[in-house]
């Protein structure tokens, strides 16, 4: 049994201008201890996604269908009482800004106790002790002394580390980081990449990390999910999808990581936008971007299939994707290049894909 199993979630968002699909049938699952990646460019759900797990969709959204279980229990069927109580203490969640989670009243100290001491309850003396020891863990240099300090004395980085710090306060058994370095410069990206990836080592925490960088996955995570306009596109091992991407959204998506000895003035990007999640597009939602797109792509709607034997998933390691070529739709394929480059000193993959292992 997975830690986390979601399955066929869909999440609407009922507008002015009509329904919102943000979600739409998206199943996927996270072992125990395993650091999941999802990516994807600004609406594609993933933030919704997220904010599902925890039952936080508000209105005017709604979860209208599927079964999110966690250790086997469907969180969508708990009492508020009981998603309350796994909130912070089983499942924890950082967000992009920093500031909006620390209360800029209270010292950094004293808001991490406080959840110590709500989840835990640890009396005031040993919920300090923690805190301090957390704060430490997270590389806050004078952990004892920067205890009582404010929010606003800290830097956006320690910031960041400090909510971090609070997450895992109660070693949860799921974190869920939303964008969490976005914010920072990329040398403190790094530094807290590494961190996060330390630290959910030691306390043995699985990790879903959302991002629309697909750099930041390849770091951290073991498995990925790339997400468009809130359907899976492509799923895999994170070294096969970077070596190997099946999906033209994933390649386009690879093309816009800067790389070592990168002399484009600008990042190619992929042209266009995200189709409206009111209306989407007939057949595959990407086909109006889809440089690789034929007639058929507009009729027939592409399933999350093993690229391998044209079948549905049967293990979380399977390598699959939602594009007419792996059920032999298209006629002319798929032809691109993938070029990854080392930063150590070994081979440097290169590889041509046609969609298909050769
Ligand atoms: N409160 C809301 N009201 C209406 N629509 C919403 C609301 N929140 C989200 N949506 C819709 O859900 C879609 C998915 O949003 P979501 O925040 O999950 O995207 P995302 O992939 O996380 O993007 P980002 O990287 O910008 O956070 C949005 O494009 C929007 O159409």
């Amino acid at each position: 049994m997975a830690l986390l199993e979601v399955e066929d979630l869909t999440v609407e968002f009922y507008t002015q201008e009509g329904v919102v699909t943000a979600v739409d049938g998206l199943s996927y699952s996270i072992e125990r201890g395993e650091k999941f990646g999802v990516v994807g460019e600004s609406g594609a759900g993933k933030s919704v996604t997220a904010l599902s797990l925890m039952r936080l969709i508000e209105r005017p959204g709604r979860i209208t269908s599927g079964e999110i279980r966690f250790k086997d229990r469907n969180v969508l069927e708990m009492t508020e009482t009981e998603v309350r109580s796994i909130r912070g203490s089983e499942i924890a969640m950082v967000f992009q800004d920093a500031q909006t989670a620390l209360n800029p009243v209270y010292t950094v100290g004293e808001q991490i106790s406080e959840a110590i001491r709500y989840h835990l309850g640890y009396d005031d003396r040993e919920a300090k002790e923690r805190t301090i020891e957390l704060l430490d863990t997270v590389n806050i240099p004078e952990a004892k002394a920067r205890y009582s300090d404010y929010p606003h004395e800290f830097s956006g980085g320690m910031q960041q580390r400090a909510v971090i710090a609070m997450a895992l306060s109660c070693d949860p058994e799921l974190l869920i980081c939303d964008e969490p370095t976005t914010a920072l410069d990329v040398t403190i990206e790094a530094q807290i990449l590494a961190e996060i990836e330390e630290l959910a080592e030691e306390f043995d925490t699985a990790i879903q990390l959302i991002t629309h960088d697909l750099g930041v996955i390849a770091e951290l995570c073991d498995r990925v999910m790339v997400m468009y306009a809130g359907k899976p596109v492509e799923k895999a091992p994170v070294e096969e999808l970077y070596y190997d991407p099946k999906h033209p959204y994933t390649v386009g998506l690879m093309s816009s990581i800067p790389r070592v000895g990168d002399d484009r003035d600008r990042l190619q990007t992929i042209p266009g936008t995200m189709p409206d999640l009111v209306e989407l597009p007939p057949g595959c939602s990407f086909h109006p971007r889809c440089p690789f797109a034929e007639e058929s792509c507009s009729r027939t709607e592409p399933s999350l299939i093993d690229v391998e034997t044209d079948e549905g998933a049967t293990s979380p390691d399977d390598h699959l994707a939602a594009c007419l070529e792996y059920t032999d739709g298209l006629t002319g394929g798929l032809e691109y290049e993938v070029v990854v480059e080392q930063t150590d000193a070994e081979e440097k993959p290169h590889q041509t894909g046609d969609g298909r292992d050769d």
